[in-house]
């Protein structure tokens, strides 16, 4: 079988307010998408790299490898308008049968033992994707009014997103949607259930700038 992972690093990183995306800021000296791609990399279930990157990024990215020395093998692949069509731009190169992890590049802290459960779990049951369950108390609001929800019916969505490549071709067919969020809306909308793997609570997402500041302090040195 064959394993690709997709990394998509299209996005421009509005809510962080940087000058510089915040996959290329530097976390330990290392910028973000080096540590994401790093994970993979040294996973045991070896995925070819899928990067996707905007085009007028790409430059950039290849000026920040030289001075890095990073040499990890990865394909470099044009990212879209919004994160569901740099991810479908990735789908559309894959053609072998295979499994597709689908990661942030700003989710880092990803352990090698999270990918490679994904890979196992997503080929048993067709799709996986991690998840972790709220520890904080949660209310809805609707119609100006606020309600509470079962706290433990409710799991907090992470990346990888693990599909077999023939779902994900299917799925990525349909138009883009507002509420396709993540790779698990747009496969749950043709019909397919969602697995659940237990996350990471260090699996954060780099979103506003705390959250650079929380990886450097849990990124192990
Ligand atoms: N057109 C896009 C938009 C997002 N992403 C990627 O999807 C991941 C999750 O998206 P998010 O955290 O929202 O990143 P940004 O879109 O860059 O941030 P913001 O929404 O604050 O602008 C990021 O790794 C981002 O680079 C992408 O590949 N292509
Ligand atoms: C895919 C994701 O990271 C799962 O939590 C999240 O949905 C991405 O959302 P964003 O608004 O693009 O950051």
């Amino acid at each position: 079988m064959k394993y690709y992972a997709i990394i998509v690093a299209g996005g421009s990183g509005n809510r962080m307010q940087t000058e510089t995306p915040k996959q290329f800021l530097l976390l330990k000296n290392l910028p973000v998408l080096m540590h994401t791609i790093k994970a993979f990399a040294q996973s045991d279930t070896q995925p070819k790299i899928l990067l996707v990157l905007s085009k007028d990024q790409q430059g950039y990215w290849k000026r920040l490898c030289d001075e890095f020395n990073f040499y990890v093998p990865h394909e470099v692949i044009d990212g879209g308008e919004q994160r569901f069509h740099s991810v479908k731009n990735a789908i559309a190169t894959i053609e072998d049968e295979s499994f597709v992890a689908i990661h942030d590049a700003v989710r880092p802290l990803v352990s090698k033992s999270l990918i490679d459960n994904c890979f196992k779990a997503a080929e048993a049951q067709g799709n996986v994707i991690a998840a972790v369950q709220s520890s904080d108390s949660v209310r809805m609001l609707r119609d100006d009014k606020t309600s509470a929800l079962k706290r433990d019916e409710i799991y907090l969505v992470q990346t990888p997103q693990t599909f077999s490549l023939n779902i994900l071709k299917e799925a990525y067919q349909q138009d883009f949607a507002d509420h396709f969020t993540d790779d698990a809306s747009v496969v749950e909308s043709i019909g397919y259930g969602i697995n659940i793997i237990e996350g990471e609570r260090g699996n954060i997402k780099i979103t506003y700038p705390i959250d650079l500041e929380l990886a450097e302090l849990l990124l192990k040195n």
